[in-house]
């Protein structure tokens, strides 16, 4: 199928999920508006592909499927995300005495910080979600953003809330595979991920189209999910945590954080920095809100974020959303998406304390001043 046809048919398919009225309703209640054989039928496309096995031939099919596996996941986690996270689909590090929502704010004001990003500047936010972080960034340096992402309902979140929270002339939010960009080259003053690449079946391959559209001597920053130097991908206690981690979160693969550095080295960035922001022995670790420890919760107002996210909480939508699916006010197959982000749940919790899995890998890296553009140096090769 070509890219123009894959395009059409999944935002024809959005329509019939998520009707047509994109925005107004949220979490559970956008949920029980979905049409049932859509989100039956996205359920099993996001599904079909994790059958337990973690054999090359799986993995291989996972990673050719990767662009309409992560638009069916997306299709069907986005209102749990956003009933239980808020509109900042990533994690952050917490500090005492500061609410959830500061955090993640300020887990994104430090991105835009490292990536220089100033106001007026042209800023690409490549899987850019409902559009959380772009609103804060945009409001925070004065930039402007454009969001890419491949779900249609995502897109029409975010240009929803950027619409309902004036921000409309600041940002756009576009359709597009960032394993295939459709931007001239040299576009882009800045450039940050959070959360997102990790989606990507090849991170060279999203990385060198970041690198192509990145002006000469610009900036990319990232917050890159990858496994440590701790991982031993043939160790099997190591490798279902792995699995359990692209299960339940829509990743093809997990990579190393090796294969990440060398990936943008590959490419012709310059890495000025590669830190894991998890391996600082915090007092409050990045995964408490999936365990469930109450002595961490630091606001009272936090309370609800904190019971949806804590394991019993999970168990109560589960139950929840079990009963709704069977009198037929949540769609078929929300309870195997509950299910699958318990998975996802359970996963980053066992990452996170064993430190084999980190979400916060922060890399900044620059496209040298004097970087041949991609199509130059294709002129030359075929002079
Ligand atoms: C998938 C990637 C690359 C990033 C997303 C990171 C996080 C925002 C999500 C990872 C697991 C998610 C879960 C939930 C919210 C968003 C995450 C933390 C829930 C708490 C949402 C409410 C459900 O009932 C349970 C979910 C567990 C997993
Ligand atoms: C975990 S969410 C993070 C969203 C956002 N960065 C945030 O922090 O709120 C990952 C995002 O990457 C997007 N994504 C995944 N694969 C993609 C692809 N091939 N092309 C464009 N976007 C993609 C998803 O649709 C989703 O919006």
């Amino acid at each position: 199928m070509s890219e123009t046809e894959l395009r059409k048919r999944q935002a024809q398919f959005t329509r019939e999920l998520h009707g047509d009225d994109i925005g107004k309703k949220t979490g559970l209640s956008a949920l029980m508006s979905k049409n049932n054989s859509a989100q039956k039928e996205a359920v099993q496309k996001y599904l079909r592909n994790w059958d337990g096995r973690t054999d090359k031939d799986a993995e291989e099919r996972r990673l050719e499927d990767y662009n309409e596996a992560t638009h069916s996941y997306y299709n069907v986690v986005t209102d749990f995300y956003e009933y239980g996270w808020g509109s900042s689909f990533h994690f952050s590090r917490f500090y005492k005495g500061e609410s959830f929502a500061a955090s993640i704010a300020r887990h994104e004001h430090y991105l835009a910080y490292k990536a220089g990003i100033q106001r007026g500047d042209l800023v690409l936010d490549v899987g850019c979600g409902v559009g959380g972080p772009a609103r804060e960034i945009a409001r925070f340096t004065g930039c402007n953003v454009i969001g890419l992402n491949n779900n249609d309902y995502q897109i029409a979140k975010a240009k929803y809330y950027a619409k309902k929270y004036n921000l409309s002339d600041q940002m756009d939010f576009v359709k597009g595979d960032f394993m295939k960009m459709d931007f001239e080259e040299n576009t882009f003053d800045k450039v940050y991920a959070i959360e997102a690449t990790c989606h990507a079946p090849k991170l060279e391959g999203v990385y060198s189209e970041i690198y192509k559209v990145l002006k000469p001597g610009g900036t990319f920053a990232v917050y890159e999910w990858v496994m440590t130097d701790k991982y031993d991908e043939n160790n099997p206690e190591h490798r279902k945590i792995a699995y359990e981690i692209e299960l339940g979160d829509g990743i093809p693969k997990m990579f190393h954080v090796d294969v990440a550095r060398k990936a943008l080295k590959n490419c012709g960035f310059e890495v000025l920095v590669s830190e894991d922001l998890a391996d600082n022995d915090d007092e409050i670790p990045w995964y408490y809100p999936l365990t469930g420890e109450w002595k961490y919760v630091q606001n009272l107002a936090n309370l609800a974020t904190f019971f949806r996210t804590s394991y019993l909480g999970r168990q109560f939508t589960t139950a929840m959303v079990t009963v709704m699916e069977k009198v037929g006010l949540a769609p078929e197959g929300s309870k195997e998406v509950t299910a699958a982000l318990e998975n996802a749940a359970v996963g980053l919790v066992a990452g996170g304390k064993s430190k084999l899995f980190t979400p916060m890998m922060l890399f900044v890296a620059r496209k040298p001043e004097n970087a041949e553009t991609p199509s130059q140096t294709s002129q030359e090769a075929t002079q």
